[in-house]
């Protein structure tokens, strides 16, 4: 409904006016004239008044000069009047409440109009709503009059039933014309007031059915220029009268009900604008993140308290500033007008940025800018949000440190090493240079962790780092794997000397010993394995690997060195890697065993004791020397719990033994490892009761290099086996450290000279002065001496001529089963009871 628009749009500019001392007549005659239904009543060029066809009503007629009485004294004084800019609703209800059907209207311009109920009801656009209604819902009840009725009393009756028309009838009660105000006009325009309403009425009834729509009515009433219609039902017969009030009038009600819930609806929106904004002004006050509101020129304008916590700056001190005053200096002009050029564009813009605290501290934060517009499109504020997030920016570098850097030496870790690598490849094969691996492995690394603890272990992994850098050229990458193990990546070489000069300047900088305690110190040397590429390797992976290898291959012969790789260790190597993996299933699938060898006395040839020596035949791989797999289970581990069961197997055969009554004591040999790791006492003392055998009968065989560490520590376990009963000899002498000082440290009960010397006996005159000297000792010691490796007779006589106790080789019995090893033991003890 058009009931918005403004009135000056549909009022009628035609002013009709008249003097105020014009009579009725004159004026009515005026009205008729202009066919308007109102008459303006102006005194020296003012509008004093208005006379309009409902006040013709008011007017007695009985009277006979009435209708030449002065318009002023009839006019109704003063003219409601509004402004053209009112809405035509408000003038409906203003008509309304006033009883008014005119009024002016004012144009800014101070020229005026009038409006009449029968303006409005033309000319607001309301087709679509008319067409829902019908007649019938409107239409009212109709006074009806006889045509035979004097025009004056007709007028008395009307103003009476305050009905501004009403239906004549003739004799037979039939519709024969309706009279209206305007008639009213006519007639006192005729001057002819003694009339009958015969010859007043309009004779051509025009009539709409109570069914039809409003739409039709206002159509029918637009077209015949009328204000009335008689409206009937389908039989044809009057029920009733619909004017232009009534449609305004209804239309008025529906314009108030539907402004009333246009109202609410503002109302409610209203209501909750004021909520939102409430709340929006709480989320200011407690918002985590700064917020800054500033002018399109970016003055700011206001901050929350968040925006105070994080940079430092008051409310006060910025208000009015721009945004500068928060400038860390970081970012350079093109930065800016970058966002500027975003916000003016886009509206937006969001990122991190540096800025200063008000204490001149640096901060990054996380920025969003938005533009505000209004209804014109142009910029009138923009709204900044941030939070701190340099924490969040420590912490991700930190997590990056963490992701391609060592912890404990800062050095770059494999997966940066892999990096640079691969870039270094890429680059050597642009430009068709060679680079080379380094594999460096601390030598005994083990040991200094297990002796001095893993602090101390860490320190000399931080200190070799730091040496190592002094060494390393700016564009190398020295990286720590993990471990003892690091890498030196020279990206660019110029020939195989580079990689020497390397190891020479590594030799160089670990000649200075490292200090492990306040009063230790300790040498360190490294085994080094180098790579190649292109000739060694095209990958990264191929290329670490094959430094790796060489690096074992270093210490496979003996640690402290630099090894090239070569073709040959890679097989190696792969054999080596399939052995290690067979031999984690060795135990459970069972495939070891445990062979005895017999030591022979020397003066009587009898078997004294045995040896427990370890065998492994495997499905595939078939027989593995034990010099071969041992090593490897020294290196992974394995070692502990292969001492173990060798242990339990020989208990096992030394209880089977005792209940056969053969007493045969058996030596076991016990790696380093397991001495250090393992509670060798415990264990040996656990098994001994379990399988409730004399201790006499077991013999634990070590070597030198278990005791170097640690001598005081294995010195006292020995010495509680000792006292327990168990036999201790010490393995392979003469091909370790030799060191005779700690021999009287060490409960020692036999020596056994390694197999080596005697192999060149008696031609080699050195061998045989060793060979002497050790026996000489050991004698001194009072130590029983046994020479292992005795294959022939001519050695068994050189031993025997020394004074050696007991022998053990090939010449006086194999290493073989236990069974073997029984029926000698068997046979032997049959002769001595003969
Ligand atoms: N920790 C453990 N080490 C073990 C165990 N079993 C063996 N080993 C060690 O392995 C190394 C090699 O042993 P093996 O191949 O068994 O060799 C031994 C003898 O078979 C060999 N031998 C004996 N007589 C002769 C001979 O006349 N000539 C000759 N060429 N070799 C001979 O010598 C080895 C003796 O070993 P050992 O007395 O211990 O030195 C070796 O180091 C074993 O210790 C095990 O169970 N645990």
């Amino acid at each position: 409904m058009h009931f918005d628009l403004p009135v000056g749009n549909v009022a009628s500019r035609n002013l009709v006016y008249c003097s105020p001392d014009d009579t009725l007549a004159h004026a009515a005659h005026a009205m008729r004239t202009h066919q308007c239904s109102s008459i303006l009543v102006k005194d020296n060029h003012k509008i004093i008044g208005i006379w309009t066809e409902a006040d013709t009503i008011k007017l007695n007629f009985n009277r006979a000069d009435i209708i030449y009485q002065s318009v002023g004294s009839h006019m109704t004084s003063p003219v409601e009047s509004v402004p053209s800019q009112t809405r035509i609703g408000e003038v409906v209800a203003l008509f309304r409440r006033k009883g008014f059907r005119h009024c002016l209207v004012d144009y800014p311009d101070g020229s005026q109009g009038i409006m009449s109920q029968t303006d409005i009801t033309l000319n607001i656009n309301v087709d679509h709503f008319l067409t829902l209604y019908k007649v019938k819902t409107v239409q009212e009840l109709c006074l009806t009059m006889d045509s035979s009725l004097a025009f004056a009393k007709a007028v008395d009756i009307m103003r009476l039933r305050q009905t501004d028309a009403a239906v004549v009838i003739d004799a037979h009660a039939k519709p024969i014309g309706i009279i209206t105000q305007a008639d009213l006009v006519k007639v006192i325009a005729n001057g002819n007031i003694s009339l009958t309403l015969e010859h007043v009425a309009l004779k051509d009834l025009i009539v709409i059915n109570k069914n039809d729509s409003l739409l039709a009515a206002r159509e029918a009433l637009s077209s015949n220029r009328i204000r009335h219609l008689v409206v009937t039902n389908d039989e044809g017969r009057v029920e009733g009268m619909l004017s232009m009030r009534h449609i305004l009038h209804f239309l008025q009600l529906e314009y108030s009900s539907q402004l009333q819930v246009a109202l609410s609806k503002r109302d409610e929106a209203l209501k909750q604008s004021m909520q939102d904004l409430n709340l929006a002004e709480r989320v200011f006050e407690f918002a985590m993140e700064g917020i800054i509101i500033t002018g399109p020129e970016g003055q700011i304008i206001r901050t929350n308290p968040a925006f105070t916590l994080l940079t430092g700056y008051s409310e006060e001190d910025v208000v009015g500033q721009t945004m500068s005053i928060l400038a860390s200096g970081k970012h350079d002009p093109a930065f800016y007008g970058q966002m500027w050029h975003s916000l003016k564009h886009e509206g937006k813009w969001s990122g991190e940025i540096w800025n200063k605290r008000k204490n001149g501290e640096l901060f990054l934060e996380w920025l969003t800018i938005t533009a505000v517009y209004n209804e014109f499109n142009d910029i009138t504020h923009y709204t900044g949000l941030f939070r701190d997030v340099t924490e969040h920016r420590e912490q991700e570098e930190q997590i990056r440190h963490l992701a391609y850097f060592d912890e404990l030496t800062s050095l770059p870790n494999r997966r940066l090493l892999k990096d640079r690598v691969s870039l270094a490849i890429a680059s050597a094969h642009r430009k068709q240079h060679q680079l080379a691996v380094m594999f460096i492995d601390l030598d005994q690394f083990k040991r200094i962790n297990d002796n001095f603890g893993h602090s101390c272990g860490d320190d000399v992994l931080v200190e070799l780092a730091d040496r190592l850098k002094r060494i390393t050229r700016e564009d190398d990458t020295l990286a720590r794997l993990g471990g003892d193990e690091f890498v030196i990546l020279m990206p660019m070489i110029h020939s195989y000397k580079d990689i020497s000069t390397l190891g020479k300047r590594i030799n160089h900088v670990l000649k200075e010993p490292f200090q492990l305690t306040e009063n230790q110190t300790m040498h360190v040397t490294t085994s080094i394995g180098a790579s190649v590429y292109p000739d060694d390797g095209s990958t990264v992976e191929d290329l670490l690997k094959n430094a790796d290898t060489a690096m074992y291959s270093v210490k496979a012969n003996g640690r402290n060195g630099l090894q090239l790789f070569q073709e040959e260790m890679a097989q190696r190597s792969m054999q080596h890697f399939t052995l290690e993996a067979a031999l984690r299933n060795a135990i459970d699938n069972h495939e070891l065993e445990v062979h005895y060898q017999p030591k022979v006395d020397v003066k009587t040839g009898a078997i004294c004791s045995s040896e427990a020596l370890l065998r492994w035949t495997h499905p595939e791989l078939g027989h593995v020397s034990p010099a071969k797999f041992i090593p490897l289970a020294e290196e992974n581990g394995l070692i502990e719990s292969i001492d173990q069961w060798v242990m339990n197997q020989v208990c096992q055969q030394l209880k089977q033994w005792q209940t056969q009554g053969i007493a045969v004591t058996t030596a076991i040999n016990v790696s380093p490892i397991s001495l250090r790791h393992r509670n060798l006492v415990k264990e040996v003392k656990d098994l001994l009761n379990h399988y409730d055998i004399q201790p006499e009968l077991l013999q634990l065989e070590i070597t030198e290099s278990a005791f170097i560490d640690d001598i005081e520590g294995v010195a006292t376990q020995l010495k509680t086996l000792n006292d327990f009963g168990v036999t201790v000899a010490l393995d392979d002498f003469g091909t370790g450290y030799s060191s005779l000082s700690y021999l009287a440290l060490l409960p020692i009960n036999e020596l056994k000279i390694d197999g080596s010397f005697i192999q060149n006996i008696p031609d080699c005159k050195n061998s045989d002065m060793l060979f002497k000297a050790i026996t000489g000792m050991a004698k001194n010691l009072k130590l029983k001496v046994v020479v292992e490796g005795v294959e022939t007779q001519r050695q068994l006589d050189y031993v025997k001529q020394l004074g050696c106790d007991v022998v053990q080789g090939y010449l006086t019995g194999r290493p073989s089963t236990a069974s073997v090893l029984e029926a000698a033991l068997l046979k032997q003890n049959a002769l001595e009871t003969v």
